[in-house]
């Protein structure tokens, strides 16, 4: 199954900025990267860069430099799926997805959603031509609106795995319990681990606050 992972290399994870300098957000986006493709080569998906810049990868690349919303629609409507040539769009920040989280997206459905945690949405599959896509926000109800309006049938996948993009602080503590890929790697190498002082676990830097 086609998959199309967006990726914006340039300056990533700004919602990091507090704990990460802007060098360490890149590489910390590129082990995430690294474990998004891992999992999905693994569950038998054959993923594309949609990437605003080319990256040194072993991997299929399309370059757009447009924004994300408009990126997407553009390989959509350039792919045109349906129900035998369906079309993944999968974030490369889910690092925390396994392979078989990520075939949970095989399950039938013209549109299948996985939302993240706080309204986005964080993978799609789409087997349904007309269905576009609308980022940012509350994505996820943006999504279900305009398969309803397109007359695309929807099925959610409930995955903590797949709903758990990394964008800030408190989901370095997700990822230093769940993961076991390079970004958890990137992470410990960095110094950071839990810290549970003050009740919920949350994630220190050694040396920091
Ligand atoms: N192709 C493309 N991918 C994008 C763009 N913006 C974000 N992405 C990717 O889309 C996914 C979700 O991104 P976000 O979490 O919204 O943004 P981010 O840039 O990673 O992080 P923030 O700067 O904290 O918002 C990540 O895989 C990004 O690399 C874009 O304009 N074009
Ligand atoms: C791209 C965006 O990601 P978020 O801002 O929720 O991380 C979304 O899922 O709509």
């Amino acid at each position: 199954m086609d998959a199309l992972v967006p990726f914006a290399p340039d300056r990533p994870k700004t919602r990091l900025a507090d704990v990460l300098s802007p060098a360490e957000r890149r590489g910390f986006a590129d082990a995430m990267l690294s474990d998004v493709l891992g999992a999905l080569r693994t569950a038998d998906f054959s993923p594309t860069l949609l990437t605003t810049e080319p990256v040194e990868r072993d991997a299929a690349q399309t370059v757009d430099d447009r924004p994300l919303t408009e990126a997407v629609n553009a390989a959509l409507a350039d792919r045109r799926p349906d129900p035998d040539r369906p079309v993944c769009v999968v974030m490369a920040d889910l690092a925390l997805a396994t392979p078989r989280s990520l075939s949970r997206l095989r399950a039938s459905g013209d549109v299948v959603v996985a939302p993240g945690r706080g309204g986005g949405t964080n993978a799609l599959a789409v087997r349904h031509p007309d269905f576009r896509v609308d980022y940012h926000g509350a994505s996820y109800l943006d999504h279900l609106r305009a398969a309803r309006a397109v007359g695309a049938s929807v099925r959610e996948v409930d995955s903590h795995r797949l709903a758990t993009d990394v964008d800030e602080r408190a989901d370095l503590a997700e990822l230093l319990l769940h993961g076991d890929g390079a970004a958890r790697d990137w992470l410990v190498d960095a110094g950071f681990e839990l810290d549970a002082t003050d009740g919920r676990v949350g994630v220190r830097r050694s040396g920091s606050n």
